[in-house]
């Protein structure tokens, strides 16, 4: 139980769903916050995109932040966060993990230090109830590695057939979805004679409780704006 920091109030969007759940198991152990259905400091959104609309307009209403950890989302639902951030401040993540938000750093560091005939693919593995495909974590190493690089973000991910040379410079998607697995995730630099592979196991959907935590507790009392969890390891 900690005594030297203010109990947070979160109130949930999804508390039955598994990470609404982990948590809420998370939040017990810490013992620094508590579950509030309506009136909570921070909102955390962890359900589905047809969510995102009704849980942002409760945030701004109530100029409370928002912790966004759904993933699946499209062009227009960034419109709708960047417009929220200008109001109360949004964090979205698509992986509140520790350890994903390091290899997200280390992604784009590889991808700025090795030269373009490294072709980069991200495999990725979740269990068979997962929805969205590509993951959101994949989509978001695909964006570190094109940051890294300094090109635009180009995904190719329907491989199948023929005339399928590589693009040079597009970023490489294969998913596989089975069991209870709760998230792998491996970022691929193909060189010439040699290859670079980065990898993330997801043991436990605890990891990304305690994340999302750290980012309410991150959020709480925080000025308007768009975060990440570059921001809350940052903070840290
Ligand atoms: N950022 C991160 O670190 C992580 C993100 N995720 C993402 O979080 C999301 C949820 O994952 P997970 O918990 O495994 O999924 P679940 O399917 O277990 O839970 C989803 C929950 O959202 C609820 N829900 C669905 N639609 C709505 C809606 N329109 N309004 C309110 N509630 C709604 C569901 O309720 P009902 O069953 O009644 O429909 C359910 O309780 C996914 O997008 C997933 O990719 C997952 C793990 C980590
Ligand atoms: O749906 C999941 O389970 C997960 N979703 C997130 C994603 O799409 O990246 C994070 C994690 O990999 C688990």
């Amino acid at each position: 139980m900690r005594t030297d920091q203010q109990t947070i109030r979160l109130s949930l969007v999804a508390p039955n769903g598994r990470m609404g759940k982990a948590i809420v198991a998370a939040a017990d152990a810490d013992g620094g916050f508590r579950i509030d259905a309506d009136h909570g400091d921070v909102i955390v959104d962890f359900s589905s995109p047809e969510a995102l609309a009704g849980s942002l307009d409760r945030a701004t209403r109530s100029n409370v932040p928002i912790l966004v950890g759904t993933t699946g989302l499209d062009d227009f639902a960034d419109r709708r966060l960047a417009e929220a951030g200008r109001s109360v401040a949004v964090l979205r993540a698509a992986n509140t993990s520790l350890g994903v938000a390091l290899l997200s750093e280390l992604v784009e560091r590889a991808a700025r230090v090795l030269g373009t005939d490294w072709d980069i693919e991200v495999l990725e593995m979740h269990h068979r109830m997962k929805r969205d495909a590509p993951s959101g974590t994949a989509l978001a190493l695909g964006e570190a590695a094109a940051r890294g690089r300094d090109i635009p973000f180009r995904r190719d991910e329907a491989r199948s057939g023929r005339g399928l040379e590589r693009v040079a410079n597009d970023v490489g998607f294969a998913v596989l979805r089975g069991g209870t697995v709760v998230g792998d995730h491996d970022v691929i630099f193909a060189g010439p004679e040699e290859r670079l592979i980065l990898s993330h196991r997801a043991e436990n959907r605890m990891i990304f409780a305690r994340g999302a935590l750290a980012a309410a507790r991150f959020l709480h009392g925080r000025e308007p704006g768009l975060y990440t969890m570059r921001d809350v390891v940052e903070a840290l």
